[in-house]
């Protein structure tokens, strides 16, 4: 008997039925696709740099990506421009976020920074 599923573009077979979950977080940090994943560049994102379009895929991405994703990169600017106009932000040393995935990568204890109002 032949088995039901669906062939990709790069010929992986998916029987039909399997769930099939892609890891954000390796994608981000594959040095194939990242070279210098640790590094703070956000040239690395800027309009015409030659990343692939499914390189980065923090709100996942087809007909189930996350609606929320123009909200949520919207506010986010907005909350880090206001905050950093105000305060200069540093790590506490004693409380070091540890990573959690979930749907996405998460902090279980929280992100705790120390700030300094700006003058
Ligand atoms: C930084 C913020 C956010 C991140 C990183 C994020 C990420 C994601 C991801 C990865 C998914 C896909 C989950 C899957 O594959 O099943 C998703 C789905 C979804 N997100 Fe977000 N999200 C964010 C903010 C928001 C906000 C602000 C809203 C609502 C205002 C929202 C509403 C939803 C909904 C309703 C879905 C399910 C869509 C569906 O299944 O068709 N998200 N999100």
């Amino acid at each position: 008997m032949d088995p039901t599923g669906v062939y990709d573009q790069s010929s992986f077979f998916c029987p039909t039925g399997f769930l099939v979950f892609l890891s954000f977080y390796d994608l981000h940090h594959n040095p194939k696709v990242w070279p210098n994943a640790e590094v703070f560049d956000p040239s690395q994102f800027a309009p015409g740099s030659s990343q692939h379009n499914h390189a980065f895929l923090p709100f996942s991405e087809g007909s189930r990506n996350c609606i929320g994703k123009q909200f949520a990169m919207n506010e986010m600017k907005v909350a880090v421009a206001l905050t950093l106009l105000r305060f200069e932000l540093a790590p506490d040393p004693f409380r070091v976020p540890v990573p959690t995935p979930r749907i996405v990568l998460m902090s279980k204890n929280g992100i705790h920074l120390h700030l300094t109002k700006l003058l």
